[in-house]
């Protein structure tokens, strides 16, 4: 298998930013191999077809990536996250060269982008109707292609340069540090030896059994080993059934209270599933 990671694309996505941090941090240099969705992605990784992946996995105004964490969590993908890296996502309004703001009637983007600038679309362009795109260098590339001048994307300055469109407004997110936090995925589990390494997993509690998640957390909080994040997700089976995503600090390769914990979680619960162990990086 060749060294290969894919992402989200086309060139000019916060994505491809992710993969040029990754990869300056390895030292590495590797092929990169834009694709059109997160699906696309994992998928591609799981297969083998490339090597290793990068996708986003949560952010600081939005939350959790759904169609992330969804692909993670099912058993039929057995890949696991073996980093992580922080992007600054600073958003855009692009637009033609000949474009003028007051003139724009069509706004168009990634679904995440554009609930992070929620309250700009609503002050400054109540009417403009809303197209949605695979990601927001997608959306630079449809303003760019269409040639329309009352269409706007939102984008990063990257993708505004790439694809020769003007910054109509600058930083438009509604919260001024706004950071996606993207994962690399791969195959092979990244073996590591630190004892601060997060360690990221999903399970689901027994069924109708009273006080489940509480003795589930019960593992973590009696070794006090620290949890630094819980999220909930549909378990798209049963109306009202949830998985839930846990991050804790800690490594179970090197400390055996931890293998413990979660060879408890897993005989507790009734789906247990190892998504990472990796380095916790900014
Ligand atoms: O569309 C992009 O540029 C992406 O990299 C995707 C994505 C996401 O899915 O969260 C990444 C960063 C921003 O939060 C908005 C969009």
């Amino acid at each position: 298998m060749s060294e290969q990671i894919a992402y989200l694309g086309p060139k000019g996505t916060y994505c491809g930013q992710a993969v040029e941090k990754y990869l300056r941090r390895l030292g590495k240099k590797m092929e990169t191999v834009p694709l059109n969705t997160i699906t696309e992605v994992i998928h591609s990784v799981n297969t083998h077809k490339y090597k290793y992946g990068i996708v986003p996995l949560e952010n600081t105004i939005e939350g959790s990536v759904s169609a992330t964490l969804d692909k993670l969590a099912h058993k039929r993908n057995s890949l696991y996250i073996i980093s992580e890296i922080d992007i600054s996502v600073k958003h855009q309004l692009l637009a033609l060269p000949q474009a003028r703001l007051g003139e724009i009637k069509e706004i168009i983007s990634h679904t995440q982008a554009l609930e992070q600038c929620r309250d700009f679309l609503f002050r400054k362009l109540p009417n403009a109707k809303i197209l949605l795109a695979k990601s927001t260098a997608q959306a630079v590339l449809n303003v760019k292609e269409k040639k329309q001048p009352g269409r706007a994307a939102i984008g990063s300055r990257e993708a505004a340069r790439k694809y020769g469109l003007k910054i109509l407004v600058r930083d438009i997110a509604d919260y001024k540090d706004n950071v996606t936090r993207f994962v690399a995925l791969s195959k092979e589990k990244a073996i590591i030896q630190d004892k601060d390494a997060i360690t990221a997993f999903v399970f689901s509690c027994k069924k109708d059994k009273p006080g489940g998640l509480y003795e589930i957390l019960g593992f973590l909080a009696k070794d006090k080993i620290n949890m630094t994040k819980i999220e909930s997700r549909p378990s798209k089976v049963v109306m009202g059934d949830y998985i839930f995503f846990i991050d804790i600090v800690g490594n179970h390769y090197v400390q055996a209270k931890v293998a413990q914990a979660l060879r408890n979680i897993e005989k507790h619960s009734d789906y247990f599933k190892l998504l990472g162990v990796y380095q916790r990086k900014k």
